[in-house]
């Protein structure tokens, strides 16, 4: 039999999947490791977790599938994006990685915009200055650890950081690249203008490959660890939000997805390069060759809910820990239970500042509205509105550059719940989608690992192996009442924004 390995490195945990030739998920296992969070607003992994947990997670998953390694034909990678491996000319790690939500180089991101211009940098890169992406961690190596910017070497994503590991080879995919701000994404080349600007050696860099195209193939060493056989091609694959997208099958124009993971996102397919006015929006080379997309991204969705489980929801945990069912659908139900508008609770969700539509690191979250009615089931419902509410943000700039959505593909851990589904349907009016395929980014690296060893292009292998599931239209009245609460939701930031920022302040200070 043949099968193709996907692997998604995610930020807690790396995931992966065998899939038949048929496009069938036949095996998937999911290994955790650890977040490092050495102050507030820091966020930072250690790259030999990724590719220990990774090697475990491959041996486990073929010796539980019963599947051996001779039949795996192709392997994908899809990993969180913009994360910074920084390694010294031995390959050694000079320091923890610093990841996507890590908020430390606001000061780095204002020096970029000074030093080459926000508008040069968005013709340049089709981009701004944010803190999650690459190229402000690398200044800010150069500004806080001198010592360890002369020793790198070597700067990659952290999936690449695993295909080294694999194969042996260097190499990054387009899609993912276009996060490091490092980029011409309407070119598909390293832009040399803002390296050099940024002083940020070219050599540091690795080869471009677009996703489904072999990047290298499993060294001996690797295959002793993981029970692959040596020799099997991994393709480029791409950053988790492209492989998320072909992962549902946001191939081409007029659909779009939304992915609920720790992030959210707002993920739209474009055929040709389309700059976004002030750069609201990511504009990114997408894993189908020769293709981009746009995507509005929400740092703390799935994030927000997950504190608020962590934090709030102990008789819920012992009572699922009890019934050996999962917290989130206790949760959910008991969201069910308040009404459209949580009776007029309003909840923010920038935990860890914020992305789009408000670039802010010092953005926080909060409850408005609360009275003596409100209960938890109040709160609970107020946390999945305000998630929701803040992605329609990201929707609203995608209809604002002229794009016309016909309907939504929903993906992530959050898309589990129809209750938040359907919310989903009835704030974005427009119909939700969810496909036989629900291992998101994994699925879609496995397709582009498939198209790389067949020689198919990605969009026909979506078309065979993506099947609609069930498709969930907005409820005309409960549209209206949301839209009324979307209206206030639209005013909070910029009413509260100085206070958070007093906020934060006041904490950093301290
Ligand atoms: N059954 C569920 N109902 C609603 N939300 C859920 C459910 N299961 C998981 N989630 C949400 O999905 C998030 C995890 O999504 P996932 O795609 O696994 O994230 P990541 O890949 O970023 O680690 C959780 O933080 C939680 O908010
Ligand atoms: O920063 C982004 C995209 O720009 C995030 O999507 C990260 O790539 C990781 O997100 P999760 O999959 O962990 O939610």
């Amino acid at each position: 039999m043949t099968y193709y390995l996907g692997i998604d490195l995610g930020t807690s945990a790396v995931k992966c999947i065998l899939v038949d030739a048929g496009g069938t998920v036949k095996g998937s296992l999911s290994l955790e490791y650890p977040l490092l969070q050495p102050q507030p607003g820091w966020a930072e992994q250690h790259p030999e977790d990724w590719w220990n947990g990774t090697a475990a997670c491959i041996r486990q998953l073929l010796e539980r599938s019963g599947i051996s390694g001779d039949e795996v034909s192709g392997i994908g990678l899809s990993g969180q994006m913009h994360g910074s491996v920084f390694l010294d000319k031995e390959l050694n790690v000079v320091r923890p990685a610093l990841l996507w939500c890590d908020q430390r180089t606001a000061a780095e991101c204002a020096w970029i915009e000074e030093t080459i211009g926000a508008e040069e940098l968005g013709r340049l890169t089709g981009n701004k200055a944010l803190t999650g992406f690459t190229a402000p961690k690398a200044v800010w190596l150069r500004n806080h650890e001198p010592e360890h910017f002369r020793r790198t070497a070597h700067l990659m994503l952290p999936k690449d950081y695993v295909r080294l590991k694999l194969t042996g080879a260097f190499g990054m995919d387009l899609a993912d690249a276009s996060g490091t701000l490092l980029l011409d994404v309407a070119n598909r080349r390293w832009s040399t203008e803002v390296l050099e600007r940024l002083g940020i050696p070219a050599e540091w860099l690795p080869p471009l490959y677009e996703s489904n195209d072999i990047a290298g193939h499993v060294q001996p060493a690797a295959a002793a660890l993981t029970g692959l056989a040596a020799g099997t091609p991994v393709v480029a694959g791409g950053g988790d939000q492209a492989c998320g997208a072909v992962g549902v099958g946001v191939v081409r124009e007029g659909i779009a997805s939304v992915a609920l993971g720790t992030s959210g996102v707002v993920f739209v397919h474009d055929d040709t390069y389309q700059a976004d006015a002030d750069c609201r929006l990511h504009s990114f080379c997408h894993g189908v060759p020769g293709n981009w997309h746009r995507m509005g991204v929400m740092l703390a969705a799935g994030g927000s809910f997950q504190w608020w489980r962590n934090h709030f929801a102990f008789e819920e945990l012992q009572q699922a820990q009890t019934e050996g069912r999962d917290v989130y659908e206790y949760l959910t139900a008991l969201a069910e239970q308040a009404p459209i508008g949580s009776e007029g609770l309003l909840f923010l969700p920038y935990l860890t500042g914020e992305r789009t539509p408000h670039p802010d690191p010092k953005a926080r979250g909060g409850f408005i509205g609360l009275n003596l009615r409100h209960t938890k089931a109040h709160l609970t419902r107020s946390v999945l509105e305000g998630i929701t509410f803040g992605l329609r943000d990201s929707m609203e700039l995608v209809k604002a550059s002229g794009i016309v959505i016909q309907e939504l593909r929903v993906s992530g851990g959050g898309a589990r719940s129809r209750f938040w589904r359907q919310m989903i349907a009835d704030i974005f009016g427009l119909p939700v989608v969810t496909v036989n395929s629900t291992e998101g980014p994994a699925y879609g690296a496995a397709v582009m690992a498939a198209s790389g060893v067949l020689g198919r292009d990605i969009p026909s292998l979506c078309e065979d192996w993506i099947r609609i599931q069930e498709s969930i239209e907005p409820n005309p009245a409960a549209r209206k009442r949301y839209e009324a609460y979307y209206a206030i939701y639209r005013t909070l930031y910029g009413t509260l924004k100085d206070t958070f920022h007093q906020l934060t302040d006041l904490v950093n200070e301290n």
